[in-house]
């Protein structure tokens, strides 16, 4: 069911980014790519924002500048009133608290040379999260449908779904409000993926994590989604109750994202 909009934490404002491609001659200017151009986002409190469009619409972009990874050239991003730009560790300690990260092809992201307990404790201690971190690997381990016994191998030695499912118990250990995840079940087979999907849809509803979305395959947001964004040149088109947004698109991109899906589940 979607939940209006009220007291949003998270706010996005009039974001530009735009990024410098590299020069085609020496001293010759540098081209720059708007791939944002005016984007406003509010996230309320456990809510479930799918952030959909094609290949190169600005949905990384938008991301990065709403975890402080990236600063708009122009606009604002604030989490429960503060601002949020990219600065030194301590500096964004707070927000990394209560909003994580799942990147596009965590697999890769992973040190190669961290054991799995490692990756995990890494940024609890870094966050200053108090408690058991070895109790806490176990329970995210466990939650994500692993086997508290991969802690002590490195992700040379997992599959791609099991190193997948290590970055998203990361995101998780800090037990933050709101998660957000860029393409976090591509790349897994059929099972592995539902339990993802099931797994956030989970603790979203029994704890009320938030969750912004960014993936290609509409019947994971339609599953785990709320309220679904279309973004197309760096642009929002549309934007609504997500089942509403699938059924009844408005906007002839909206059309084209449906066009090219098969067929989704009832
Ligand atoms: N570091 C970069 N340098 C130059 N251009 C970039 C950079 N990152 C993104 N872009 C460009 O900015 C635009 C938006 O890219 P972005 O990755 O945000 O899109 P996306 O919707 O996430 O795409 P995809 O679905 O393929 O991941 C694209 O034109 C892309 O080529």
């Amino acid at each position: 069911m979607s939940r209006p909009v009220e007291s949003p934490v998270l706010t996005a404002t009039g974001i530009v980014r735009g990024h410098q491609l590299p020069r085609r001659r020496p001293w010759g200017p540098r081209d720059v790519i708007a791939a944002l151009r005016g984007v406003d986002l509010q996230v309320a409190p456990g809510e479930r924002v799918g952030l959909v469009g094609t290949s190169g619409s600005g949905k990384s972009t938008l991301l990065r500048c709403l975890l402080g990874l990236e600063s708009p050239g122009r606009g604002t991003v604030t989490f429960a009133g503060r601002p949020v730009r990219p600065g030194s560790t301590a500096s964004l300690r707070w927000y990394r608290r209560l909003v994580q990260y799942v990147p596009q092809d965590p697999a890769g992201s992973l040190d190669p040379r961290a054991t799995v307990r490692e990756l995990v404790t890494v940024p609890l201690r870094h966050l200053q999260v108090p408690g058991d971190h070895a109790a806490a690997v176990t329970t995210a381990l466990t939650r994500v449908g692993l086997d508290p016994d991969l802690a002590g191998r490195r992700p040379g030695e997992l599959s791609g779904g099991q190193a997948q499912r290590v970055a998203l118990a990361r995101a998780l250990a800090p037990e933050p409000a709101l998660l957000l995840a860029d393409e976090p079940v591509s790349g897994l087979d059929l099972p592995v993926r539902d339990q993802v999907v099931e797994v956030l849809a989970d603790l979203s509803a029994r704890q009320g994590l938030g969750l912004v979305l960014v993936s290609h395959d509409l019947a994971v947001v339609a599953r785990l989604c709320d309220r679904t964004v279309v973004l197309a040149d760096g642009l929002v088109v549309e934007e609504g109750p997500t089942a509403d947004l699938l059924t009844r698109p408005a906007h002839p991109r909206t059309r084209e994202l449906l066009a090219a899906v098969p067929a989704l589940p009832a």
